[in-house]
């Protein structure tokens, strides 16, 4: 990014010009590389025409005119789905500096094809919120859903959350922070939850107090701590973990699936981890930065560098981070995310004396996957399978995208990446694609590297080069009733009346 902010590559400016890279009728074949699905690893080759996978196996003999990409000795992997993504958002009196235009081309940069952003009622209405989120979008570079946040309660909400399903949104955000803004009562959070089930949509919460975090920031600020390091301290784990826990009981009464956004401590993971043993139905969500970052960097003496570092709920100390990757690795929490919500440097001076106007958010999109790679594959706590998995497949299943999305198959939509596995590259603020001034990775040193990135059968990323086209994003639909997740609910309510009738004497 140049030094207004800009992005420095070029737009393409052709219709066809930038936009494709694929040959008109030979397709793509990407030859000789290991083929990584959620399931398995092979030596494959992939065969891409008309925007779809059509062929996986050995060998492939494909038509003449194809253009073939040399990915021996490199995976080839199913396009990142990044479930977790703030792009424009207004929020705490600030907008997020990239756009659906900047972070997606962030995002192509670094392996992510498709993205579920969060789309903000405008005061309360629905229905506009996604009106306003469908015009931002128009200048989409790759494929996109919307989660809708639900931050109040009415007939009116209710009747536009159906809407939107028929719109094809299939999950709600619920947040349990943020106070006198985004943050809804246990009722509301009750009467959300009732709606989710009868419309066969995925809730999602936020987890943290939001009274106890606006008391306590209140009572640090007054105390005299006044920079970065007051976020931490007003917001700590078990605040996480008591709303967590709280909303999986909620959702329990209701026997509703839940998605747990942002897990970010042990307290949130414990909580998540105790239903899913107790056999509830409950999604965890990690991102890169709760996974890899420690809160060490939220004391440093310069106000710049500690704000870049603002989240919610806070990025922890590292015994965090190290529970957090253990239940990855362990399929406790089944989804890496981002949560990449930027604000640049003269954003975040608002709470230069005052942590709680700090706009919340740190960057990812074009990170994670090597994030994630170089924690989680270099250290061999994941295999490049499970890797697959957390940061694509489970994401196509819990919103109902699979099998289009989320896997190398023929039929499939044609989102494919290619990693070199041995490439080193080091991530900087300098080099990379988000419109922010800086970067939470600053100088990290990464093994494997996204050399190419397919979307919609084209060609996207390719020699540290993007090819892109303003407007040819597609917005994806996201059906109801995901049967990875509602398949057995009635057959449980049916089972709770019977065990309720069971006890009428
Ligand atoms: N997480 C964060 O700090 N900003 C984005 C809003 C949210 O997800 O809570
Ligand atoms: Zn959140
Ligand atoms: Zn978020």
């Amino acid at each position: 990014a140049d030094e207004d902010g800009h992005c420095t590559f070029t737009e393409g400016q052709g219709k066809e010009l930038h936009l494709s890279s694929e040959p008109k009728y030979g397709g793509i074949l990407i030859q000789g590389g290991i083929v990584v699905n959620a399931d398995m690893q092979r030596q494959a080759d992939v065969y891409i025409n008309g925007g779809l996978i059509q062929a996986v196996g050995p060998d492939l003999k494909v038509p003449e005119g194809a253009r073939v990409i040399d990915a021996s000795g490199n995976f080839v992997m199913p396009g990142g789905i990044d479930p977790h993504t703030h792009l424009e958002m207004p929020f705490m009196g600030q907008e997020a500096c990239d756009d659906f235009y900047s972070g997606q081309a962030a995002a192509l940069a670094g392996g992510t094809t498709m993205h579920i952003d969060f789309a903000l009622p405008s005061n309360g209405d629905l229905a506009q919120g996604f009106l306003d989120y469908e015009k931002k979008a128009a200048k989409s570079v790759m494929d996109y859903g919307f989660h809708m946040a639900v931050t109040t309660w009415n007939d009116k909400v209710a009747q536009d959350m159906e809407d939107l399903v028929k719109k094809g949104i299939n999950s709600f955000k619920f947040f349990l922070a943020y106070k006198g803004a985004l943050m809804v009562t246990d009722e509301q959070l009750l009467q959300g939850f009732l709606r989710c089930k009868q419309l066969g949509a995925l809730p999602q919460i936020h987890g943290e107090n939001g009274d106890a975090v606006a008391l306590w920031q209140q009572k640090i600020f007054d105390d005299g701590i006044t920079g970065p390091e007051g976020h931490a301290l007003s917001r700590p784990s078990f605040l996480e973990g008591e709303a967590t826990g709280r909303a999986i009981r909620l959702a329990h009464l209701v026997n509703v699936p839940l998605y747990v956004v942002h897990v970010m401590s042990k307290d949130a993971l414990d909580e998540v981890a105790r239903a899913r043993q107790a056999g509830q139905h409950v999604i965890g969500e990690a991102v890169a930065s709760g996974l890899a970052l420690d809160e060490s960097r939220m004391w440093d003496p310069v106000f710049d560098v500690a704000a870049k570092y603002v989240m919610s709920p806070p990025i922890r100390s590292k015994d965090h981070g190290d529970a957090l990757q253990a239940a990855l690795a362990g399929g406790v929490l089944q989804i890496v995310a981002t949560d990449h919500a930027v604000f640049n440097s003269t954003q975040k001076a608002a709470g230069r004396n005052d942590f709680r106007v700090i706009p919340n958010g740190v960057n990812g999109i074009e990170e994670r996957l090597h994030v994630v790679w170089h924690t989680m594959v270099n250290t061999g706590k994941m295999s490049p399978s499970e890797f697959v998995r957390a940061t694509s497949t489970a994401s196509a299943h819990a919103f109902n995208l699979y099998p289009r999305k989320g896997v190398l198959a023929p039929g499939s939509d044609a989102d494919v990446i290619v990693l070199d596995p041995r490439a080193e590259h080091v991530i900087s603020a300098r080099t990379h694609h988000s419109r922010m001034d800086t970067n939470v990775y600053e100088g990290w040193k990464i093994q494997g590297k996204v050399e190419v990135t397919i979307s919609q059968g084209r060609v996207v990323w390719e020699n540290d080069t993007l090819h892109i086209q303003r407007g040819s994003g597609r917005f994806v639909r996201m059906e109801p009733f995901s049967p990875s997740l509602y398949e057995g609910i009635h057959k449980r309510d049916l089972l709770r009346q019977a065990e309720a009738k069971a006890h009428v004497v």
